[in-house]
């Protein structure tokens, strides 16, 4: 439909295909555009009937309109110029230029003449809604289905009464990748040009300029284009850089081009090679031209410009005078850095301060060559734009010369070698092959591969490539598999420039690294949801109850985007089935018996701008899941008792530790709803299978002695403020730290660490942590150790007795005085107390073993009993029955 359509499909053959569709409900004919037909059978199945009047297609109210209008203020200004723009250009064409919200309300039209009269009799007018849904395959509809530019011609239309009109339209995405709406260019069918569709693409890539440039006001921005004039044209590739040096958003084309995902799990460096700071250096610079990226190898090239915020320019060169003042007082090389430079060239030194490289250029420090040469990067290219050079600025500085002619970052004037860089060019951390920047490609295109002749024909190609890997559902763009026709190299030619070796996780966000403690699933879990960070994926966490579901969306949560936002957690399971509905998507006043007057804006709007958590969603009732459904399909919660519907922009993470999968077997769990929020599907590990149960009780212990040894010191200053004797309990844990508890070092008895890993742990870490928090209420003020004697008394029991729950539900209890349900035969368990209350069946062997041991001990501890069982963990009666 995109293509293939400007040449419409010949109306014998359309009509032929619509009789086929009407009669069989199939379209065996196909059309010659799987989009149409696709569409088409869309339309089909939404019942509606090609002739006659649509059915109650709906319309918004004006109020409904403005607040639509309220609602997408962003969207609204950022086009209108464009839409102005474009109105102008196809006036001749009596034509009309529209712009749809993300749901297909027409939000504003723009045209006159005779169409608009015409087109008012079809409702293409603000406020109506061109969901295909209702009006069949139309342009704004079906690219709002597709995702991707559309054209529409004719009787292609799939209702009748819309033949006249002949529509092109591009989605419009945000920065994040979702479609927030459309923009629409509608006539008569008999006056379309067959370059409208490019048009329009241009001007929906120019809107998405718009809204990134605006979104991303606070980052670095870089542009970038294979030529350099391609820079500041719709069909330019934009990234935006945190200060830390973290990708944070990019278009698609610029991750097409990249091969690169817009995620903060990427850092700049892995994708472009320019060191972070000198890049930085580079974009403080108050008059940086543009600059020539080229890998090494494929000679493919990039031009970047480069753009930060005013405020991060105050910073660095502020920075930079600092440092700059200080090497001076201290006498050190600054190389030829000018005691009045500008802030522009004292930016330049910023490269090599970060570096830790020293440069001498011989040049006058406000040339343009000291810039780069002074940041680490090479001097501007000689024939790169000769108007880039300010007038009578000193010839770029030498630079080692690369092996193949380039020139080399990574290295000083005089050949100083900057960490990072080696002989052969720069190594970016973890790339499989060195790069080179080379500042000084004549022409950024002379060794790069053809390049796209206009700026629509490149607009029209990534369009297309867009068409092949559609980012569905709102997900961020996918990499684009770009024409060849671009030159621009794929996702897969850049693929060296990425880090597949590396490790990411010392890149991982501190909540989800803190999670990483040594067990592989774990690790490969918390790699998974890396990956998935910042992306409109829903997730869904199915394991165990108390396994960490709601730590890992919380994790999640803080690692994102979204962290400054709200972090809503729902337990589907504890609500009342009659409230979950009011709970969720909220009510107006008095809606029903006992709401508030005043109404609840309920937990879905809550978490507007950030993270909803929906734990046990199997527990949900089936017509709640329907509701929700509905919910996440339109990104709009309807309150209870009516109101307008309003938008939520949400992150659903769900969890559950019911068989969902079972459950839609049985019916007794949506189909719809599982694939819904199945976007990403883990499951996370029982205690008993993990490996890391080790530095998990640690970190525990630590959450739990910390806070609790802080308030003692509180009640302890607070009682001495009174003259109070001091509360007695615990306040040995704050003595131990001396410092309010910060440095309190409880630690589990190596014993009962090895009988703890046996054990099955049903609660999980929820049980964990409970028994942990019992041990340490239960420490004496000189201990620090925790012995089987201070955990509870049910666990106690079952471990003295023999009768833990091992990972193979095996029992043992052939232990004198105890009944098993195995009846193993043999003397202990395993070595030390695990020997002793091991829960595997243990051999003859393990059992001698762990009764040896416990007579080494007893040895060791000359004879003391109490000592050696506290050794060992267990209860001086278990001892003594383990040494009979
Ligand atoms: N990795 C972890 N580090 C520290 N504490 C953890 C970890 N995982 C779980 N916990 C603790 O274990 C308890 C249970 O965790 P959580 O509520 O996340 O489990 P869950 O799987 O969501 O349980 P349920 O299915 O019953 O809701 C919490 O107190 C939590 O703090």
């Amino acid at each position: 439909m995109s293509k293939t359509s400007i040449a419409a499909v010949a109306p014998g053959r359309l009509r032929a295909a619509r009789r086929e569709l009407l009669e069989t409900g199939e379209l065996r004919l196909n059309l010659p555009d799987a989009g149409l037909s696709r569409s088409w059978l869309r339309s089909h199945a939404a019942g509606l009937s090609p002739v006659g009047r649509t059915p109650g297609a709906p319309h918004a109210s004006s109020a409904q309109l403005m607040r639509a209008l309220e609602q997408q203020h962003e969207l609204v200004a950022h086009a209108r110029p464009v839409m102005q723009d474009l109105f102008a250009q196809t006036r001749d064409s009596d034509g009309m230029v529209i712009l749809s919200d993300g749901q297909g309300l027409l939000l504003q039209a723009l045209g006159d003449g005779r169409f608009v009269d015409r087109a008012q009799r079809v409702a293409l007018r603000p406020g109506a809604i061109w969901d295909e849904r209702w009006r069949g395959t139309n342009a704004i509809g079906t690219a709002l289905v597709e995702r991707r530019p559309v054209a529409v011609m004719g009787g292609e239309h799939y209702l009748e009464r819309n033949g006249f009109l002949s529509c092109t339209a591009a989605p419009i995405r945000d920065p994040q990748g979702r479609v927030l709406g459309v923009l629409d260019i509608s006539g008569d069918q008999r006056n379309f040009h067959r370059h409208t569709l490019a048009l329009v693409r241009m001007a929906a890539r120019s809107v998405e300029h718009r809204l990134f440039q605006t979104r991303h006001a606070q980052a670095l921005r870089l542009q970038l284009h294979p030529q350099r004039e391609g820079l500041d044209t719709a069909g330019e590739g934009l990234l935006a850089v945190s200060e830390e040096g973290w990708i944070i958003g990019g278009n698609e084309t610029a991750l097409g081009w990249l091969g690169a995902e817009a995620s903060r799990s990427l850092r700049l460096e892995a994708v472009l090679p320019i060191p972070w700071p000198q890049l930085l250096t580079w974009a403080c610079m108050d008059d940086a031209a543009p600059q020539c990226v080229r890998r090494e190898g494929d000679a493919t090239a990039l031009w970047v410009r480069a753009s930060v915020p005013a405020a991060w320019r105050r910073r660095w060169v502020g920075a930079e005078r600092l440092a700059l003042s200080e090497r001076n007082d201290e006498g050190a090389s600054i190389g030829h850095a000018h005691p009045d430079r500008t802030a522009g060239a004292a930016s330049g030194a910023m490269g090599d301060l970060a570096s830790g490289a020293n440069l001498s250029t011989g040049r006058h420090p406000e040339s343009h060559g000291m810039h780069h040469a002074r940041s680490g990067l090479a001097s501007p290219p000689s024939g790169c734009g000769e108007s880039d050079r300010r007038p009578g600025a000193s010839e770029p500085v030498s630079v080692i010369p690369a092996l193949d002619g380039g020139e080399r970052i990574g290295a000083d004037a005089r050949g100083l070698s900057v960490p990072g860089a080696d002989a052969r060019g720069l190594s970016v951390p973890g790339s499989a092959a060195p790069v080179a920047v080379d500042w000084n490609a004549p022409d950024g295109g002379r060794d790069a591969p053809a390049m796209p002749a206009t700026p629509a024909a490149d607009a029209a190609d990534a369009a297309d490539a867009a068409a092949v890997a559609p980012s569905a559902g709102g997900l961020l763009p996918s990499r684009l598999a770009q024409s060849p026709r671009t030159g621009v190299p794929s996702a897969r030619t850049w693929t060296p420039l990425q880090m597949p070796e590396r490790s990411p996780d010392a890149e991982w966000p501190a909540p989800l690294a803190a999670l990483d403690l040594g067990d592989p699933t774990v690790h490969q879990l918390l790699r998974r949801l890396h990956k998935v960070l910042n992306k409109p994926i829903t997730l869904l966490l199915q394991g165990e109850s108390g396994v960490g579901k709601d730590v890992l969306a919380r994790a999640v949560h803080d690692s994102g985007l979204r962290c400054k936002g709200p972090y809503v957690a729902v337990n589907c399971a504890a609500l009342p089935e009659g409230l979950i509905e009011a709970e969720l998507f909220g009510y107006r006043g008095g809606a029903f018996t006992g709401a508030s007057r005043e109404g609840a804006a309920g937990r879905l709007r809550q978490a507007h701008g950030g993270t909803l958590f929906l734990d046990e969603i199997g527990d949900m009732p089936l017509p709640l899941q329907a509701r929700l459904l509905r919910v996440l399909q339109d990104r709009q919660v309807q309150p209870l008792g009516g109101g307008a519907a309003v938008s939520v922009d949400v992150q659903l993470i769900c969890a559950s530790h019911r068989p969902l999968r079972a459950m839609v077997e049985e019916g007794r769990f949506r189909e719809d709803l599982y694939y819904r929020i199945n976007g990403l599907a883990l499951t996370v590990p029982p205690l008993r299978a993990r490996t890391d149960l080790a530095a998990l009780v640690q970190r525990l212990l630590r959450r739990i002695v910390a806070p609790q040894s802080q308030a003692q010191a509180q009640a302890q200053a607070q009682a001495q403020a009174q003259h109070s004797p001091a509360p007695y309990q615990n306040t040995h844990l704050q003595s131990i730290a001396g410092n309010g508890g910060a440095g309190v070092e409880v630690s589990v008895a190596p014993s009962l660490m090895t009988l703890m890993q046996r054990y099955a742990w049903p609660g999980n870490v929820r049980q964990l942590e409970q028994a942990l928090r019992v041990a340490v209420a239960m420490l004496e003020p000189w201990e620090r150790e925790i012995q089987i004697e201070h955990l509870p008394e049910d666990l106690q029991a079952e471990w003295t007795a023999g009768e833990v729950t091992a990972t193979d539900a095996t029992h043992w209890t052939d232990a004198p005085g105890t009944t098993g349900t195995t009846g193993t035969t043999g003397t202990t368990g395993p070595s030390g107390l695990a020997g002793l209350s091991g829960p595997a069946a243990p051999s003859a062997a393990l059992r001698g073993h762990a009764k040896a041991h416990a007579r080494q001990v007893l040895t060791e501890c000359q004879g003391n009993v109490s000592e050696a069982a506290r050794r060992l963990g267990i209860g001086r009666n278990t001892l003594y029955r383990l040494l009979r």
